[in-house]
């Protein structure tokens, strides 16, 4: 019978990712970069949408309910020469953004559990509701929201989210109240709703730059997976699995973005923290879009490859933190946009082959120190790693001309790094303004005064700068209990 076994409701979570150290060189396969997972992880609850007898429904709805105007229903269809299963967005009512993560996912996931269970007809995909819960730190707080901060209850649940008429408003029931963490002491503010309700559309949030399309491809993917797929032919918990959601995600995300990245953020998405080396990009360049002839075959072989073709190495051994510190994660607003980093600090490559070498290999040999210390637990060496990755970090950004730790940032983060509990501090991945990370002893006071320091910073200088409650975690992409959701579960 077409895919019933599989038709089950899941829930998977995948998490965000800091790149600690190993921007720009990660792109070049002859480089690691050392990137940790997040505990802030994007959960996607599939389940399938029961209909009234003699309603006939041909519907997959993928529903946001933290944001405006965020719910997406995709009719599917089988494009003929081998072209795969396409998504088309239906538009009924308000007209709602297109989401190019979330439609190309279904491009590629669709066509990939066609391809597979060949025991389901083409047509075979029974109407699934797919419900996406973000962590609050992927977005920073909206301004002027009051009833964000509403205490977290399941008697505030309202109309049941996943209902295709809800009114979409800000009202989310907590699906899991125990499980809140609860840091505020019991006099202070009630603790905010797990997922809170960020009143604005997706397009007008303000990202806080943890990886939310790498993390919500990679969630949407596996939940589509084990919820269409019968165990025996998609099992997370095995290493075929988690294989075979790496290539799927990899190759939807890099085809919704629109470029090759080095794919680090979906291999942490999938892996959690590793030291990463990325895949040869030409293996994706081949592939046929969705709905071209033999899209397909194409993508059902590259993703069941059984490493060949796939040469990236996800290296988790290398990686560990010792106890007692956390690596901590800010967010930055400088008022400032920074397009086409990785393009001119290319072009600066180029043009520099000599230059550019001796910079990379440096900062090389910087990233495997820095692993290896905190590897092996040397505390007190963490600060004289880190120091050097920034030196190396400004240096690049001054000779390509790129502000990858812009002034604003180098003064914070030097002033930030004399505060008592700190060990280090770098600008992750590309730099920039808008996001720092630090190393830091995983104590209450530590926490108050790196606080501080940031309020106090923050009043006296353009730069605005607020510790998240994010941290770095090693695990990747999980199964979650269904029953901690099931408020949301119809
Ligand atoms: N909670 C969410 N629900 C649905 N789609 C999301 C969500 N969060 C992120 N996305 C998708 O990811 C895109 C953001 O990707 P991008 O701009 O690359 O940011 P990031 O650096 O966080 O990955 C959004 O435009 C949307 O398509
Ligand atoms: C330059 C890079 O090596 C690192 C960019 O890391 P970020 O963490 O800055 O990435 P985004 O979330 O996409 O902004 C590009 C890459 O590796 O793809």
């Amino acid at each position: 019978m077409a895919g019933n076994a599989g038709d089950r409701t899941v829930v998977v979570s995948a998490p965000g990712k800091v790149l600690l150290a190993g921007g720009y060189i990660v792109l070049d396969r002859k480089h690691t970069g050392l990137v940790f997972g997040l505990s802030a992880r994007i959960h996607v609850l599939a389940q399938e949408i029961h209909t009234s007898a003699g309603v006939h429904l041909s519907e997959i709805v993928v529903q946001s309910p933290q944001f405006l105007n965020a719910t997406w229903r995709y009719g599917y269809h089988l494009v003929e020469n081998g072209g795969g299963i396409k998504a088309t967005q239906l538009q009924s009512g308000t007209p709602v953004d297109p989401n190019p993560f979330v439609e190309t996912t279904l491009n590629y996931v669709l066509t990939y559990i066609a391809q597979v269970d060949k025991s389901r007809p083409s047509h075979g995909f029974k109407p699934a509701s797919l419900l996406v819960l973000a962590d609050n730190d992927y977005y920073s707080k909206p301004k002027q929201s009051h009833d964000a901060e509403r205490p977290s209850s399941s008697s505030s649940a309202g109309d049941p989210p996943l209902a295709p008429t809800t009114s979409e408003k800000p009202n989310i029931p907590d699906p899991s109240p125990t499980t809140v963490p609860s840091a505020a002491p019991p006099t202070e503010k009630p603790p905010r709703p797990r997922f809170r309700h960020f009143g604005t559309t997706l397009r007008d949030a303000n990202k806080t730059g943890l990886g939310s399309s790498a993390a919500i491809v990679t969630s949407l993917t596996a939940a589509l997976l084990a919820h269409y797929l019968p165990p025996a032919l998609f099992d997370l918990g095995t290493p075929n699995g988690r294989r075979v959601l790496h290539n799927l995600a990899q190759a939807a995300h890099c085809s919704a973005q629109g470029k090759i990245g080095s794919g680090f953020d979906v291999a942490s998405a999938v892996y959690g923290s590793c030291l990463y080396r990325r895949f040869s990009p030409a293996l994706l360049g081949k592939l046929p879009n969705p709905g071209e002839a033999g899209f397909a075959a194409a993508l059902a072989a590259l993703v069941d490859d059984d490493g060949r073709r796939w040469d990236c190495e996800i290296q988790k051994d290398s990686v560990g933190l010792p106890g007692g510190v956390a690596i901590r994660m800010c967010d930055v607003d400088c008022g400032t946009q920074t397009v086409g980093m990785v393009k001119k600090v290319h072009e600066w490559r180029d043009g520099n082959p000599e230059a550019a070498a001796t910079a990379y290999e440096g900062l090389q040999a910087r990233v495997d120190e820095l692993a290896a210390v905190l590897r092996e637990h040397k505390v007190g060496e963490i600060g004289g790693v880190m120091g050097p990755v920034r030196e190396i970090m400004r240096k690049l950004g001054r000779d390509s001309g790129v502000p990858i730790e812009p002034e604003s940032q180098e003064a914070m983060l030097d002033a930030l790094e004399r505060v008592e509990g700190v060990l280090g501090s770098v600008v992750p991945g590309a730099g920039g303004y808008d996001a720092a990370a630090v190393v830091m002893k995983d104590d209450a006071e530590t926490e108050k005064r790196v606080r501080a320091f940031l309020k106090e910073w923050s009043k006296g200088h353009e730069i605005q700068v607020r510790l998240m409650k994010v941290r770095g975690e090693t695990e990747g992409v999980r199964m979650e209990d269904v029953g901690e959701f099931k408020l949301w579960v119809r």
